[in-house]
């Protein structure tokens, strides 16, 4: 069925407005028509748009200008670009800015619908559904991302075990929570065991459980990840780390349906649902005996590829704003934001750590700006920061400049420590408050930052 949404329409033009709006009124959207940037901006407060369609040369707040403000205010939003001859190339930088798409004049009316169409399926709009809040943690403006989605929907309504894959840093743990809560199971319990993060004993414990006096430690007895999840999710993270031998109690538990804790002499049966992650090829696991083939076909019936941050550069400005706005919300004070060239630099960058690093970065970011615009300068400074450990002459800091970059990292792991609180970061550090206040205004740390 095809959908129906609310769409903004921007153009200076009333000829074109009215020709565009009777085309997406023809096929059941509900259309509202501004003339500016700004007369946008006023509608927005009132009309609930799914779906903005702006021309990108306009007197006042063109296109880009407003592009960027929904970007920051209403970063998932879907914008779609009128580009008249001529004005193509900008319209590629602003699809790199978070543009989901352009439509160049004249504007052929199928392709319109079409784009409309993919723009309200981003928006989560289904068949005339209202949106869905499954994916509300996920900020995207990435076609590759939106097939995945639509793939995770699907998959999350059966039982299926899935195996979510992707680098570090690229949101496993988001898309298998995101799937939770799509899935028939979002009542009940989700619950993540990094696999990689202890020792084999201690992991079998976590996740089957244990009777009292199963080992030396164990005061009592304890029911375990599998139990405690019953009717809901087990996220098992890391999955490719986890030792060969758990990987066979851990087969028999997903055929059996049944665990059975340290110590005991009954199995129990469970009723969880199994997604796992990893960043490892499995394949190459399996070829080095490392991984259980038959493990891996039991979690792999489904398989999630989450790509890169490079392989989604259009995601790069609007994370960036969303985590600005995260920064905000805790501290309570008003959003930073960054300078056109500063954007510039983060959506250039290749981000091997990805999202995770962008989020470090961005809080790096703030906690150097006292102002509130973030400086280009802040932003090389930050990823240089991030490429230190594989320095070439070319690129090494001077002593006085690392040592710098040193206190100021110590201090921003202190006040996340400490949430935020400058005595207790004070003591942590054993220096008297008023010099701690001193470090922290040489180096542009700001406590408020980092208050939960
Ligand atoms: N699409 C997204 N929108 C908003 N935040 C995201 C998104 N993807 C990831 N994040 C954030 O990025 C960080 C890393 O995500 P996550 O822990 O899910 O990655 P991961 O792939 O599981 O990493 P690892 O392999 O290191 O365990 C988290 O803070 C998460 O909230």
């Amino acid at each position: 069925m095809a959908r129906q949404g609310n769409i903004l329409l921007v153009d200076d033009d009333p000829s074109l407005r009215r020709l565009l709006a009777l085309r997406l009124e023809g096929a059941g959207h509900n259309v509202e028509s501004a003339e500016s940037g700004a007369a946008a901006l006023r509608a927005l407060e009132r009309f609930n748009a799914d779906c903005v369609i702006t021309d990108l040369r306009m007197d006042g707040m063109d296109g880009i200008d407003l592009l960027q403000r929904l970007s920051h205010d209403r970063p998932t939003l879907p914008v779609i670009l009128l580009t008249a001859h001529g004005t193509i190339p900008e319209a590629v930088t602003a699809t790199q800015r978070g543009a989901l798409d352009f439509l160049s004049k004249p504007v052929d009316k199928d392709v319109l619908l079409a784009r409309v169409d993919q723009a309200l399926d981003q928006a989560g709009v289904a068949g005339g559904d209202w949106r869905e809040v499954w994916r509300s943690r996920i900020v995207t403006r990435s076609p590759l991302m939106h097939r995945l989605l639509e793939e995770a929907r699907l998959v999350a309504e059966t039982d299926t075990s899935v195996l979510i894959t992707g680098e570090s840093g690229t949101g496993k743990e988001v898309l298998a929570r995101a799937l939770h809560d799509a899935s028939p199971r979002a009542n009940s319990a989700f619950v993540a065991i990094n696999c990689g993060a202890m020792p084999e004993q201690l992991l079998e414990s976590e996740l089957f459980g244990h009777e009292k006096g199963a080992f030396t430690d164990a005061k009592q007895a304890q029911q375990g990840l599998f139990r405690s999840a019953e009717g809901g999710t087990v996220f098992l993270d890391e999955i490719g780390d986890m030792p060969l031998a758990l990987q066979v109690k851990l087969l028999r538990v997903l055929q059996e349906r049944e665990v059975r804790p340290v110590g005991a002499q009954r199995s129990l049966p469970v009723n969880v649902r199994v997604l796992s992650a990893t960043h490892r090829d499995l394949s190459e696991a399996i070829e080095q005996q490392q991984f259980r083939e038959d493990l891996y076909y039991r979690l792999a019936v489904v398989t999630l590829a989450l790509p890169s941050l490079r392989e989604r550069p259009e995601d790069v400005a609007p994370l960036a704003r969303h985590f600005l706005d995260g920064i905000a919300r805790r501290s309570g004070r008003r959003a930073r934001v960054y300078a056109p060239d500063a954007m510039e630099r983060l959506c250039r960058h290749d981000w091997p750590g990805n999202i995770r690093q962008l989020s470090n970065v961005v809080e790096q970011n703030v906690a150097l700006t006292r102002g509130h615009v973030i400086s280009p300068q802040s932003v090389d400074k930050a990823l240089s920061g991030h490429g230190r450990r594989s320095a070439t002459a070319a690129t090494l800091q001077p002593l006085a400049e690392a040592r710098d970059a040193f206190v100021r990292d110590y201090l921003i792991q202190l006040l996340r420590i400490s949430e935020g609180n400058v005595a207790r970061s004070a003591r942590l550090a054993k220096r008297n408050r008023t010099e701690f206040y001193k470090l922290l205004n040489r180096h542009e740390v700001d406590p408020a930052d980092y208050k939960r």
